[in-house]
């Protein structure tokens, strides 16, 4: 069984609102990322996942727990951090803290002192005083502190600037290391591709793909471009049957697709033509995403 499981999960706030048959797997030690635009469905998901919410049809579990009838004991294992923060009672960010470690039974002072430094996080502030940057901080400082075995992220970047987010980036690699299981909604593709081993993606309250990100990374089909001095070179090329996805006429330029057993040969038969350049077009989750949604529409 996974570790955390989401079968057939439907939550129908009609009008074609909410989510429906959801089903998704994430393994232990999996750092899963879940992304949409505005109003897909994330935080209805993850609500589910924390038993805010009771579905209209389907479940969830995690470790085996159903996540809605047995909510207390689920988590005893799980941090989570809200897409839209609201700190209980009029405490400074020391004192919410102390009381969440308390609280949870897990984590440690010492390491919501340390992480406090490493966000620059003034944790002197009343939490109700706090920026926006600052509430998402505490929160974050909060979970990771607590060392719980899963995460679960509704947006965790919203509100932090690039730096933070890059030290949160490093923080939840670290904690990948650990063996931890990360879910995180995101609206970011490039930082989903950067930390997740593999996204789902959600429209319209469906799933329309999950995507294996080591398959983009390491992708065996690759797209060259390059630029040809004359037009006879330019015609020539075309000619000669290679898959090509994209020509721009005006500057010479083709876009091939290829396996990479096939390189070798593509080189050789270049060595016949004159190029003004020859280079590579990494492919980016970004990309791929964009045509997923375009063949959707
Ligand atoms: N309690 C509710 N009652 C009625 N409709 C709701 C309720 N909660 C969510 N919805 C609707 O369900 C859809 C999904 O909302 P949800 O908040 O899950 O999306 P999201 O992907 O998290 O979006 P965002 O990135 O804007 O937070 C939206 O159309 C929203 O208006």
């Amino acid at each position: 069984m996974a570790y955390i499981e989401i079968k057939h999960l439907t939550k129908d706030y009609k009008k074609e609102r909410g989510i429906f048959d959801i089903s998704l797997e994430i393994e232990k030690g999996e750092v899963y990322g879940f992304v949409g635009i505005n109003g897909a469905g994330k935080t209805t998901t993850i609500r589910h996942l924390m038993g805010f919410i009771k579905p209209d049809e389907g479940s969830v579990t995690i470790k085996g727990l159903d996540a809605s009838k047995s909510s207390a004991e689920v988590k005893r294992y799980v941090s989570y951090i809200p897409g839209e923060i609201n700190f209980p009672g009029n405490t400074s960010g020391e004192e919410f803290l102390k009381e969440q470690i308390y609280l949870s039974g897990r984590g440690s002072w010492n390491r919501a002192k340390e992480l406090s430094e490493l966000f620059q996080l003034d944790i002197s502030a009343n939490v109700h005083a706090m920026s926006k940057g600052m509430k998402q901080k505490t929160a974050i400082v909060s979970a990771l502190a607590s060392d719980a075995d899963i995460l679960i992220m509704d947006e965790p970047t919203t509100g932090l600037d690039p730096l933070m987010r890059d030290i949160f980036i490093d923080l939840l690699k670290e904690e990948q290391e650990k063996g931890k299981t990360i879910f995180m909604s995101s609206h970011i593709f490039q930082e989903v591709e950067e930390i997740c081993d593999r996204v789902a993606v959600i429209q319209k309250g469906k799933i329309i793909e999950i995507v294996d990100i080591k398959k983009i990374r390491y992708n065996k089909n690759k797209v060259y471009r390059m630029e040809f001095k004359s037009e006879a070179d330019f015609k020539r090329f075309i000619g000669l049957g290679y898959q090509i996805s994209k020509v721009k006429m005006e500057d010479l330029q083709v876009f091939v697709e290829i396996h990479d057993e096939q390189i070798n040969e593509l080189i050789q038969t270049l060595k016949d033509f004159d190029l003004v350049y020859f280079k590579e077009i990494k492919a980016h989750f970004e990309d791929y995403i964009a045509q997923v949604f375009k063949e959707e529409k």
